[in-house]
């Protein structure tokens, strides 16, 4: 990674078209400078003398009242003495305004309170009470808000309540809220908002996803909240990698992996992809694109979108402290929103630790919860390829349409297990973690964690693939003696998210927990001596 990232330069740079305002004011002080004129004095002079009337007016104020006439809202002074007359009414506005703001901050409070919603930062706007709010607020298109009737979308979730408002505003965001909340939505809508219109200036809002599935998902609901209007919404497949001439691409949104924007930003010259006019960037799952893995290639995409103007937020279901530093030292005054407990999962999930003693066992337990209760559609979480293959190969001869994804298979193999998967052609999927997060199967009732997760992170994204929307769901982790160490950490988690964890388990010593990938004995049912 190269040390100076335009990621980190580009949070300190002055956004002039934020501050108008005072860049404007700014500006007459330097020209006036420059030149020496008397524009330069009159600045000052005009600064001052309001201070004075300020004065004036605070001293004369019971006199004042004695000899104004109110004329359809204007104060009219006699005399000669009526020169502070703007200035009092200014104080009487002001002093209006304060209770007005003191009161909307109270209302504030109290909705952010109801919903769990915690923020930070300077002037967080306020919440929406409701997305009618969106129209009446901010001036949001009827197609947009027509969508959201056909979405089936009465009220917005506690996300979207606040980061919303926050995005509409123009301020950079870092966001928590649990799985299946609607945080997609949260930055689509706004992003639709704001850029308006589609238009011939290049790509304007990129979205990152960690993989392909979440990045094909992403571009899909993108379509369908921007249904009515002629956004180009573009997913960056392989294909547009390899026959596009960038240049040429007309494309509002674009919504890729790291890995190909990366390559697209690296590519010959004439072909290259230009992301300088981006006015929005999204970092979905953003603490799963800072890890190592991905890091470099998400810091050159960070770094290739150089709009000094540009909007950036970070989304996530889990915010490490390391993601935090990062965004407050990078992003420009922003609003950072987490939404529930920190290390919570979501609370309609019910979680169920099991001790399977062994690898067998697990296997025993498994096939046992199938004949005692089968909820499909489930998912079933394992370490790795080599095991996602071995379990399916045990199940697949069982009476239940299982299916497998790892990232091992094609991408035409991936999307077929997903297609098949989402029509309900197969009951059971088994995954490896890369369908952890993100992903959105509406009807999935149960997962379980045939193998434990590497990190509490993990966890809660793994089955917060259930219990989505307000659903209720249901997350079983198989554990075995090479676990215990670990069961803590899963038992903060159910404990933040409202479950109940056997004292035992609460007096397990704390572990700092590493990436925990044991050796585990194969996946098999056959003797030993007939494994191959
Ligand atoms: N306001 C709403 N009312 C009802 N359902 C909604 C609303 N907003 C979004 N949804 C639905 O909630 C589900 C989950 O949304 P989404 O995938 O955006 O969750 P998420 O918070 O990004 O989850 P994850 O952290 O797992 O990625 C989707 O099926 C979506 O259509």
């Amino acid at each position: 990674m190269e040390k100076d990232t335009s990621f980190l330069l580009t949070g300190i740079k002055f956004n002039k078209k934020r501050f108008a305002g005072d860049f404007a004011r700014f500006k007459k002080r330097k020209q006036s400078n420059d030149d020496g004129s008397v524009d330069d004095l009159s600045y000052f002079k005009r600064e001052d003398t309001e201070a004075e009337n300020v004065v004036v007016s605070v001293n004369k104020k019971r006199k004042r009242k004695t000899k104004a006439e109110r004329v359809e809202g204007f104060s009219v002074f006699k005399g000669s003495d009526s020169v502070p007359v703007v200035i009092n009414e200014a104080t009487e506005q002001e002093e209006n305004n304060q209770k007005e703001l003191n009161r909307q901050n109270e209302r504030d409070l109290r909705l952010r309170k109801k919903y769990g919603i915690h923020v930070s930062g300077n002037n967080v706007p306020s919440p929406l009470q409701g997305f009618a709010e969106l129209s009446t607020r901010y001036g949001c298109e009827s197609y947009l808000l027509h969508n959201l009737v056909k979405l089936g979308f009465k009220e917005p979730t506690p996300i979207q309540r606040q980061a919303i408002p926050v995005l509409l505003s123009g301020r950079e965001c870092f966001a928590k809220a649990p799985t299946g909340s609607g945080k997609t939505l949260a930055f689509v809508y706004p992003m639709l908002m704001k850029l308006k219109q589609p238009s011939k200036d290049g790509i304007r809002a990129v979205i990152l996803c960690h993989t392909r599935e979440l990045a094909a998902q992403t571009t899909r609901e993108c379509k369908k909240m921007a249904k009515g209007n002629k956004f180009r919404i573009k997913l960056m497949t392989k294909e547009l990698m390899r026959n596009t001439d960038f240049t040429k691409l007309p494309c509002d949104i674009l919504v890729s992996t790291p890995r190909r924007l990366q390559l697209c930003i690296c590519k010959k010259k004439k072909k290259k992809i230009d992301l300088s006019r981006v006015e929005y960037l999204v970092l979905d799952e953003s603490d799963k694109l800072f890890e190592r893995s991905l890091l470099e290639q998400t810091d050159s995409v960070v770094k290739a979108c150089s709009n000094p103007s540009i909007i950036r937020s970070l989304f996530s279901a889990t915010l490490p402290d390391f993601v935090e530093d990062v965004a407050r030292t990078v992003m420009h005054d922003a609003v950072r929103v987490i939404v529930g407990d920190k290390n919570a999962a979501s609370e309609s999930i019910k979680q169920k630790l099991i001790f399977a003693g062994s690898e067998e066992g697990k296997l025993l337990a498994l096939r046992q919860s199938f004949t005692e209760s089968l909820n499909p559609p489930m998912l079933i979480f394992v370490q790795s390829i080599e095991r996602a293959e071995e379990l399916y190969g045990e199940l697949k001869f069982d009476s239940i349409r299982v299916g497998v994804i790892h990232s091992n298979l094609s991408q035409e193999q991936r999307e077929n297990v997903i297609d098949d998967f989402r029509a309900g052609k197969t009951w059971v999927l088994i995954a490896t973690d890369v369908l952890g997060r993100g992903m959105d199967f509406k009807g999935v009732k149960c997962v379980i964690n045939y193998d434990f997760p590497d990190c509490a992170a993990s966890y809660i994204h793994r089955i917060g693939r259930s219990g989505r929307a307000g659903r209720i769901g249901e997350a079983i982790t198989f554990y075995t003696e090479d676990d215990i160490p670990y069961l803590r950490n899963i038992a903060n988690v159910m404990i933040a998210s409202g479950c109940e964890v056997p004292s035992w388990l609460i007096d397990m010593p704390k572990k700092k927990w590493k990436k925990h990938y044991p050796r585990r004995e194969s996946i098999s049912t056959k003797p030993k001596d007939q494994e191959e």
